[in-house]
């Protein structure tokens, strides 16, 4: 792994394993994450990645291994500096988006609410519409919205791309682009396909079978391959 003098980890990755029954999930898996960056987890489905994302963020166990994110242990004071996007979202139907906002509102002290509303707006999300009549797109954006509202240094996204069609994927790349372009937040954002999105990448960690193949800053990448990082994807999971 090649570093920037100023390289300074967010997070930290230390040997981490886990297993699912006979499944291993994560064998030894080691990385760090530049502070200031975007930084993208990429591997193929089954890579382990939101095993990976759901230990840093204390939704399930490292079998053997630890994790440091922010500098702080596991719990409850984490739980509030660091902004989850899941990839299954768990809203009620009954609610309306509104209610939903309002719900995250409740559940965290650095969210902002009128940020949340405007956000919703600026992605032509109504605020009275009940979640049973969102469609998968429109409920990509409500969960970026709860995200992107907490005012904290470490944003970790699973999948925030995943199954949405083309011109919502656009609008929500254009959406994190402008809110992280000014810096000094942290970015973790898993994927499985890097087609639209590898121009906001600063930082790439590739995994496959649970274990990095790969990871450096995306122009050092591009430069040592002569490769754009979506082909360097393809040579290295092929
Ligand atoms: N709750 C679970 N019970 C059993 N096996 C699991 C569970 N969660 C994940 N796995 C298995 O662990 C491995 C890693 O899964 P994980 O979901 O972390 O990968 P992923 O890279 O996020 O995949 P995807 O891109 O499909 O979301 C896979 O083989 C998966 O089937």
């Amino acid at each position: 792994m090649e570093l920037k003098e100023t390289f300074k980890p967010i997070a930290k990755v230390n040997s981490v394993s886990k297993k699912y029954g006979r499944t291993v999930a994560l064998q030894d898996a080691e990385m760090e994450f530049p502070e200031g960056e975007l930084t993208a987890l990429i591997g193929p489905n089954g890579s382990g990645k939101s095993t990976l994302l759901k230990i840093m963020v204390g939704l399930t166990y490292a079998d053997t291994g630890s994790v440091e994110v922010l500098g702080l242990k596991l719990g409850i004071q984490l739980k509030e500096q660091v902004a989850f996007l899941p990839e299954i979202d768990h809203f009620y139907d009954w609610m309306k988006v509104e209610q939903v906002i309002d719900f995250h509102r409740s559940q965290f002290s650095n969210f902002n609410y009128d940020k949340a509303v405007e956000l919703a707006r600026d992605m032509n999300l109504k605020t009275d519409t009940r979640i049973s009549s969102l469609s998968k797109g429109m409920r990509g954006r409500l969960k970026l919205v709860l995200t992107l509202a907490r005012d904290v240094k470490l944003y970790i996204m699973d999948e925030p791309l995943s199954g949405l069609d083309p011109q919502s994927k656009g609008y929500i790349l254009e959406i994190l682009n402008s809110e992280f372009a000014a810096g000094g937040k942290s970015v973790i954002l898993s994927t499985h396909e890097v087609i639209e999105s590898e121009k906001f990448y600063d930082y790439v960690i590739m995994l496959e079978n649970g274990q990095v193949r790969l990871q450096g800053y995306a122009d050092a990448l591009r430069d040592e391959h002569n490769l754009s990082i979506q082909d360097l994807t393809r040579e290295v999971f092929n």
